[in-house]
């Protein structure tokens, strides 16, 4: 589509979200981390020089490390990618390179590849660097045991035995050590459990157990995951270690017995002191990869690496000994702490345990609480309702739910006022359409995306019969309690046409002969963007409101400001050949350059603010005609990150810059910086495309 109209909107909008799929956004930062793409080099060039002479690169990626072993003299080189833009890709950067006659290049996984099928003979040399923060995430272990079974040629044994190495096996990186420390951090606890007693106005006590889809202590069911990923070192609020750095795992990719006693490893039991009094909120995880003997790359918060670390949420009370298990019972490494220990009392942490505890701490209460259910049968896992990070995170977010609570309060004050004198005028009007009218019930629909309790919010004014469009069964019966507990009847709250297709099929009339009172329309993506079709959807709710009925939000003020970002670049573009050893891989990988960046967490972006915020755009949803399409905003420049105030009515709104909300923001990134001198102006031509989605470009 791009090709047949390159200035498409929607096609421009959706090759940005395939090209965030297809090729994700590390590829950027590793390419662009020339300490990483040295360290290999040398590594690989030693291995070359000590003899190692043909060489298989398993995930080639761009073909990078395939091209060092190539430069450094090997005789056969071999790369495999199983990703299909990944494999044309390094097809292209090869031949750039001037080494397509001499690097063979595969579309497979290399657990499928055999020898002579697709290799002519085993190789003396495997490189790879399939890891993910959790190292085990990209099946580096399993893809390791087939190579030594399949591709390599048997390992060195022993010191003493000198075999050259053009006869013998070996793998950079040659090994890992594994570390960890408890951690406590408010971003990931409001991120991961219920962290707050009362929102809008409700009691959450009935809330019943709520967990986030990351949990490592549950049987491994595929509806998990075990660990999420942070940069703690650019979480907002920080974190506090509550314990010393530990050696989690020590592995050896040379010893293939080694790799295959991983998996029936006996669990590994391990006692840490607690020196910083805090709340356990997660397990943090990274690496040390071991090239060789002489280098290593590490993972770790405290290095100004680019990479993430792994993060095991634990929804856990105090102590001053943490009992923590490791095992890598199945393909992923699995932390998860069991016990905290008081007083040399071990209290077990049940991971379905009410995260009452957690809340109000109270020791005493905790722990005898903690021994009686020993005695109860530990076998009840209480069932619990699993919410999305970002819908748990809005959950916690008080302020938000305050606002809709005062938002929607003054909007039902307001039609009950008309209603009274409505209510007059009926009692002389024999007219059943009005007199059906008159019936001062108003009636709320919910469309938020996901778990919302908006609905029950708007129940609990009173006169208010909600819907809710709240689809899983889970978080139905959340609301049902929560609806019981709060003294909301169920009367008052019912679930929307459910399984409609398609979203606009969500906007219909409550009945023949009522209009929605309000209509809450879900705004701005978790991700930073506003949402697809909103103003569409906006111009749909408003033929169905009643006079004087009302859409949340009302208007949304887009916001920006410039900044000038090192990191935002290395994570949008390679920066030319250094990075890259000399190799010249950027216009092949920039292709996949999106210039709006999604999922930032721009309060902790390193950044230079080079101007102040200004406002970019308004988006009035109750009047469309109020909206212009075109507008020229006079600032100075490097990238523009932007968010959104969102106007409940006319004066009440929620800002998604703000500390605590679950949206990330978005931010244009330039593929050129701009250089800018102070008092210079540049001026910003900001459209709304008609899919009512903004860009910007710089005149
Ligand atoms: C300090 C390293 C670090 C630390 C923490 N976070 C990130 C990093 C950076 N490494 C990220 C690489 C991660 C992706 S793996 C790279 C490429 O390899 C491909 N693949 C993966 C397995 C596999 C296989 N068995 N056979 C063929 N191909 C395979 C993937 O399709 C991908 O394109």
């Amino acid at each position: 589509a791009l090709k047949l109209r390159p200035d498409f909107p929607e096609a421009r909008e959706n090759f940005y979200r395939v090209a965030n799929w297809l090729v994700e956004r590390w590829h950027f930062l590793m390419l662009n981390d020339h300490g990483r793409n040295r360290k290999y080099q040398q590594a690989i060039q030693k291995a070359v020089q000590n003899g190692c002479n043909t060489v298989l690169d398993i995930g080639t990626g761009t073909g990078i490390l395939g091209m060092c072993a190539k430069k450094a003299g090997a005789a056969e080189v071999y790369a495999c990618e199983l990703s299909k833009t990944m494999y044309e890709l390094a097809c292209e950067v090869v031949t750039a390179n001037g080494m397509d006659g001499s690097i063979k290049i595969l579309h497979m996984k290399s657990l499928d590849m055999e020898v002579p099928k697709d290799i002519p003979q085993r190789v003396s040399l495997v490189v790879t660097e399939t890891v993910d923060a959790g190292l085990f995430g990209e099946g580096i272990i399993e893809s390791l045991i087939h190579a030594w079974h399949h591709l390599l040629l048997p390992p060195q044994r022993g010191e003493n035995e000198f075999r050259d190495h053009s006869a013998t096996g070996r793998v950079i990186p040659a090994g890992a050590t594994v570390f960890s420390m408890a951690v406590e951090c408010l971003e990931i606890r409001r991120h991961h459990r219920l962290c707050v007693t009362e929102v809008g106005g409700l009691s959450m006590a009935a809330a019943g157990e709520l967990q986030s889809p990351v949990s490592c202590s549950s049987e491994p069911d595929d509806s998990m995951e075990p660990y999420t990923t942070e940069r703690l070192s650019r979480l907002p609020g920080g974190y506090k270690p509550l314990t010393e750095p530990f050696t989690a795992l020590n592995i050896d990719f040379n010893n293939v017995q080694e790799l295959e006693g991983l998996s029936s490893r006996e669990v590994q039991e391990i006692r840490l002191p607690v020196t910083q009094e805090g709340v356990l909120d997660a397990l943090a995880v990274w690496f040390q990869l071991h090239l060789d003997e002489e280098s290593s790359l590490s993972t770790g918060p405290q290095e100004d690496t680019c990479w993430e670390q792994a993060i095991y949420p634990e929804h856990s009370a105090k102590g001053d000994e943490l009992i923590v298990e490791v095992s890598c019972r199945d393909a992923y490494l699995r932390l998860c702490s069991v016990a905290v220990l008081r007083d040399g009392h071990k209290i077990p942490l049940d991971k379905h345990v009410d995260s009452q505890y957690s809340r109000n701490p109270n020791p005493e209460a905790e722990l005898c609480s903690a021994l009686a259910c020993l005695q109860t049968d530990q076998s009840q896992t209480k069932d619990f309702c699993v919410l999305e990070c970002s819908e748990m995170a809005l959950l916690n977010n008080q302020e938000y739910h305050l606002s809709f609570c005062i938002a929607l309060a003054k909007l039902i004050s307001q039609l009950k006022v008309k209603y009274q004198n409505l209510e007059q005028e009926c009692a002389f009007q024999p007219d059943p359409t009005v007199s059906a009218n008159c019936s001062s019930m108003f009636y709320v629909l919910d469309v938020s995306e996901g778990f919302s309790l908006l609905s029950l919010i708007a129940a609990s004014q009173g006169h208010v019969k909600a819907f809710s469009s709240v689809e899983k069964t889970k978080q139905q019966e959340v609301l049902k309690r929560l609806a019981r507990s709060n003294n909301i009847s169920e009367q008052r709250l019912e679930f929307w046409l459910n399984h409609t297709e398609d979203e606009q099929g969500m906007l219909q009339r409550p009945s023949r002969e009522k209009l929605w009172s309000a209509i809450i329309l879900d705004c701005v993506e978790t991700c930073g963007l506003i949402r697809q079709k909103l103003m569409e959807k906006a111009s749909l709710a408003r033929c169905l409101l009643e006079e004087g009925g009302h859409i949340f939000p009302a208007k949304i003020m887009v916001y920006g400001m410039l900044v000038e970002s090192d990191t935002l670049l290395l994570e949008s573009a390679v920066q030319g050949q250094e990075p890259t050893l000399g190799f010249n891989i950027a216009p092949f990988i920039n292709q996949f350059t999106v210039p709006v960046h999604v999922f930032l967490d721009f309060s902790t972006l390193e950044c230079r603010h080079l101007s102040e915020s200004v406002e970019l755009f308004v988006l009035d949803l109750m009047d469309t005609n109020a909206n212009y399409i075109h507008r020229e905003v006079k600032v100075r420049i490097t990238a523009i990150p932007f968010w959104y105030h969102i106007y409940l009515d006319q004066e009440i709104s929620v800002s998604t810059l703000n500390q605590n909300s679950h949206w990330k923001q978005a931010a244009v990134v330039l593929q050129q910086p701009l250089e800018v001198r102070a008092g210079e102006w540049v001026r910003l031509a900001v459209k709304l495309h008609k899919r009512w989605k903004t860009s910007c470009q710089i005149k």
